[in-house]
């Protein structure tokens, strides 16, 4: 498999270590939604993007969720050809200037050919092509497919397991050729993002009128499409009972927000995390600026004596060093991080996530917890604007490495992270070299109004 460089763009294309808020929120980034569709299975008696879930056409939905999963990212839309009622409907919905800013393209007969007509009119490096059918995917997913398209995939498309076993069958479908194992099998789903060159590339290839998703045009070429996880919300609304289930989830996200869209303030007010107001007709929710939140942390470990240990500092190895005790491999870099972002999201700390008591956590990497955390923290419905740490120990002496560990610490957290390090002037427990601390800050704002989790966060 390879990861297709452009021809001389190879610079401009290739993944950014520091990939900024902005392009987290859909900077740079192109959303081809596909809505051309006649949705004979629904048999609604329109196109399915007007089909109405809970009183608004169905690509009125699809278009919150782009707008609130990626406010700044360019959008294509592809309509029913020579039919003006899905812009009229966009434009009643959320008035003609946003439905202005979006460019509209007629679609072609199958989802391929409508796909190929919108990739004419994409202009960024990356763009996602999203099912208008599958309107309610939460940001997370969105955030998810830029976040792998970030480390370097040529694709990345969300997926779920199988619950039902699938058989290979023969050409009239009467006999099973195979029965695959249903532990490899999964259900793929939109938005799948690409590197826009890499689609391009696919899509001029013959054959592709078949192609039923678009990341199979690329495993054909053999390019790098990655799976992230999908979620239950992204079902394809395609028949008469998907319409129930859509409208269920619907109608438990208007529901008046649980305890945990709150996070109570000792003596005050609840703090309401920030959702966009319900019924709001904002697709690209300029006004109403979300309001950043930051986070802090420490993390302490002592110096171990067992010689089998080794020392992990900031997701990197220091051979020679004398390594930490711990439960996990001790990084207090990587845990102060990832403390930092459960403290800005509100989604508990290390201990109460990763738990000390948990066997599974045994011996777990910084890289584990730092990318657990930053999962976890997007999966809540935020962004990550950047983390900063510093690393307060006597010793190793840290600077030699202290742009690999920024690398290192930002590729892992989807994010900006800077590293510094001092000492303590040889007073205390750390100038005695009994242990090492780190202490971490980090910021995250919320990328859209999507009501927070009713779960535990588990890894
Ligand atoms: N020529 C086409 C066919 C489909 N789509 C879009 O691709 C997505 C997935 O297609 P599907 O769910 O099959 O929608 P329909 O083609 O409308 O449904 P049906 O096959 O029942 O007619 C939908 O959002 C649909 O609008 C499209 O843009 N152009
Ligand atoms: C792209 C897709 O949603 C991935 O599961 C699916 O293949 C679209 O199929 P459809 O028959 O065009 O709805």
């Amino acid at each position: 498999m390879t990861a297709l460089q452009p021809e001389g763009a190879a610079d401009s294309a290739a993944p950014s270590a520091y990939p900024s808020p902005d392009a987290a929120a859909g900077a740079g980034v192109t959303v081809i939604l596909a809505a051309a569709g006649q949705g004979t299975r629904l048999g609604a008696g329109v196109p399915k993007a007007l089909a109405p879930l809970r009183g608004e056409p169905l690509a009125v939905h699809a278009l919150r969720g782009v707008g609130q999963a990626l406010p700044l990212a360019q959008i294509v839309v592809l309509q029913p050809p020579a039919d003006p009622r899905l812009r009229e409907a966009v434009e009643s919905a959320f008035g003609a200037e946003a439905a202005g800013r979006i460019r509209w393209v007629d679609g072609g007969a199958e989802r391929s050919d409508s796909v190929r007509a919108g990739l004419a009119a994409v202009e960024t490096e990356r763009v996602l092509v999203h099912d208008c059918a599958r309107a309610l995917v939460p940001p997370s997913v969105f955030a998810d497919v830029l976040a792998a398209l970030g480390a370097g995939a040529d694709g990345a498309i969300p997926a779920v397991p199988v619950v039902d076993t699938v058989k290979l069958v023969s050409d009239d479908g009467a006999h099973i050729s195979s029965t695959p194992p249903r532990s490899r099998l999964r259900a793929v789903q939109t938005p799948q993002g690409f590197r826009t060159e890499a689609l391009r590339l696919a899509h001029s290839r013959p054959g592709g009128v078949e192609a039923t998703d678009d990341a199979m045009l690329l495993e054909a070429l053999g390019l790098d499409v990655r799976l992230v996880p999908g979620h239950a919300d992204g079902l394809k609304v395609t028949g008469p009972l998907d319409v129930v289930l859509a409208e269920h989830i619907l109608a438990a996200r208007e529901e008046p927000a649980g305890p945990s869209s709150s996070i109570p303030t000792p003596g005050g007010p609840a703090m309401v995390t920030p959702q966009s107001p319900q019924g709001s007709q904002t697709l690209l929710p300029e006004p109403a600026f979300p309001m950043p939140r930051t986070g802090v942390a420490v993390d302490v470990h002592g110096f171990s004596d067992d010689p089998r240990r080794v020392l992990w500092l900031a997701c990197l190895d220091w051979p020679g060093e004398r390594a930490l005790e711990g439960h996990s491999d001790g990084d207090v870099v990587a845990h102060a991080c990832a403390d930092a972002l459960f403290s800005a999201s509100g989604i508990g700390d290390l201990g109460s996530v990763f738990g000390v008591d948990r066997p599974d956590m045994a011996g777990a990497s910084g890289e584990r917890i730092l990318g657990e955390a930053a999962r976890l923290t997007r999966e809540a419905g935020f962004v990550i604007g950047n983390i900063a740490v510093q690393l307060v120990a006597q010793g190793p002496v840290f600077s030699p490495r202290r742009e690999e560990a920024q690398r290192r610490l930002s590729e892992i957290a989807g994010a900006p992270v800077t590293v510094s390090a001092t000492t303590t002037d040889h007073l205390g427990f750390l100038g005695r070299k009994e242990g090492v601390m780190a202490v971490a800050s980090a910021l995250v704002a919320p990328a859209a109004g999507q009501p927070r989790p009713e779960r535990e966060p588990s890894v």
